[in-house]
């Protein structure tokens, strides 16, 4: 047996988003965004599932923080619903939605638990996409105003911020794979989505630093994706390279470097398309952060296959043990990709989304989720592994604090310490609850 002794200072957490969680989508003042649309339109969402109740926190986060006090986190990752800010994107202010987040974040402190705040997790109001949404220049001068006034609202209390979460499926899983919000299919439009949310991000930033919050942190929140190649062939070994860095490089390449991948780059010219850039763009994107949130999930292994989506880059089913979401289970990459990041320097890290999909039910009240704390024990003992390496590895933040709104998935995959009864929103927590409150009360964590 080995024991994974963790830093005094080392943050244990949950994460969750605005409208995976909270439901009430029409009160409070909320405009809609575009995952309402993109959810009531059917055939976008498994079994017409959508965001119109959710886990009902925006009125059971009492609760909730309850349940995250008796968990033993310190650190909650959440996200703010902009349509609650302001409805229309970027027109009047609706002061209902600035008290809820308020009434949410004094609570979160008054629990003892640090509030790790998500400026845009893909909610975007309607209203600007009606507009045009991302694919205009115009959304990143509503973002900003939008930015603005949270800081204002909040800085004071909350230290830890993101602007964007996972600009990947921002950019490419809802405007080129078409699969989330607003279900586009154009590499062109994707690219234009990717940069816009990059400047827009920079200007956050900048504005973060002219408001001189005084012990703020500001990052961004990249999914990473690692691919390891089917063979040791050349085009294998690019076709992996390209999966990674539409991830992870696309976006902290422009954040770190003031510059686009070159391969990448080219490899999208040849395709047809080019980020929008304007002079001082890259500048603006480039300004400095405090730290990045990473979420990883699982490996592939990838071959060239020049039928193979938009990288030609073919992800192979090796057999290993799958979530019921069907991603393989292989801890390795987790430890693999945060020392490829290392190339951006010793940045702060945290482990901003990290779980498993087992959808299991609750058997006379008792929700035996074992494979999701084999999952869980694998991916914090590499965790512990990078730590020793000598990494900034701040902080780890399970995915998700309980079962939510998994987008296209709708309710069916299920991703929670606490298993949610979404007919009566009854709130059970699950053995990996048990066994990740042991592991933080202890800050310790022994093999099996
Ligand atoms: N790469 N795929 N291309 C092939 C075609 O796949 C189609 C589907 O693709 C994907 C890829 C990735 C995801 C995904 C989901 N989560 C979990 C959420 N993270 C943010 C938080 O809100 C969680 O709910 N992380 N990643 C979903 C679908």
């Amino acid at each position: 047996m080995t024991i994974f002794q963790f830093p005094n200072d080392f943050r244990w957490g949950t994460a969750t988003a605005s409208y995976q969680i909270e439901g009430a989508y029409q009160e409070g003042g909320r405009g809609l965004s575009i995952w309402d649309t993109f959810a009531h339109t059917p055939g976008n969402v498994y079994d017409g599932h959508n965001g119109n109740i959710a886990t009902d926190s925006y009125h059971r986060y009492e609760e909730d923080i309850a349940l995250m006090k008796e968990l033993g986190i310190d650190t909650y990752r959440f996200s703010i619903a902009w349509p609650r800010i302001i409805p229309d994107g970027d027109g009047e202010i609706n002061q209902e939605g600035i008290d809820f987040y308020h009434r949410f974040v004094d609570t979160l402190l008054a629990a003892g638990i640090e509030p790790f705040c998500t400026l845009y997790h893909w909610d975007l109001p309607q209203a600007l996409q009606d507009v045009g949404g991302w694919e205009n220049r115009r959304t990143i001068d509503a973002f900003v105003k939008y930015a603005e006034i949270m800081f204002r609202e909040f800085a004071s209390k909350i230290k830890f911020w993101l602007t964007f979460n996972e600009p990947w499926c921002i950019a490419f899983l809802s405007n080129l794979e078409g699969k989330h919000a607003p279900g586009n299919t154009d590499l062109q439009v994707a690219l234009n989505v990717g940069h816009h949310l990059l400047v827009a991000h920079g200007h956050a930033v900048k504005l973060f630093r002219d408001m001189s919050p005084a012990d703020g942190q500001i990052g961004i929140a990249p999914n990473v994706a690692w691919a390891v190649p089917y063979s040791k062939s050349a085009e294998d070994r690019a076709a992996c390279n390209r999966n990674i860095e539409v991830y992870a490089d696309w976006f902290l390449d422009p954040v770190y470097k003031g510059s686009y991948p070159e391969s990448l780059y080219n490899w999208f010219k040849e395709a047809g398309a080019t980020p929008p850039v304007q002079d001082g763009d890259m500048e603006i994107i480039a300004q400095p952060i405090d730290l990045i949130g990473i979420n990883y999930y699982h490996p592939t292994v990838n071959r060239y296959h020049p039928e193979a989506g938009y990288l030609h880059s073919e992800p192979i089913d090796m057999g290993l043990f799958k979530t019921d979401i069907g991603w393989p289970i292989d801890s390795t990459g987790l430890y693999d990709v945060i020392h490829y990041l290392q190339k951006y320097g010793n940045i702060d890290i945290y482990i901003t989304e990290n779980g498993a999909c087992i959808n299991d039910s609750p058997q006379n009240g008792i929700v035996d989720d074992s494979m999701r704390i084999s999952y869980l024990q694998q991916h914090i003992a590499q965790v512990h592994r990078v730590i020793n390496d000598g990494i900034h590895l701040k902080g780890y933040m399970a995915w998700s604090l309980m079962d939510n709104f998994e987008w296209a998935e709708g309710y069916r995959m299920r991703f929670g310490l606490i298993h949610v009864d979404f007919r009566n929103q009854v709130r059970t927590p699950k053995e990996s609850f048990y066994w990740y409150q042991n592991v933080i009360r202890n800050n310790w964590m022994e093999t099996r």
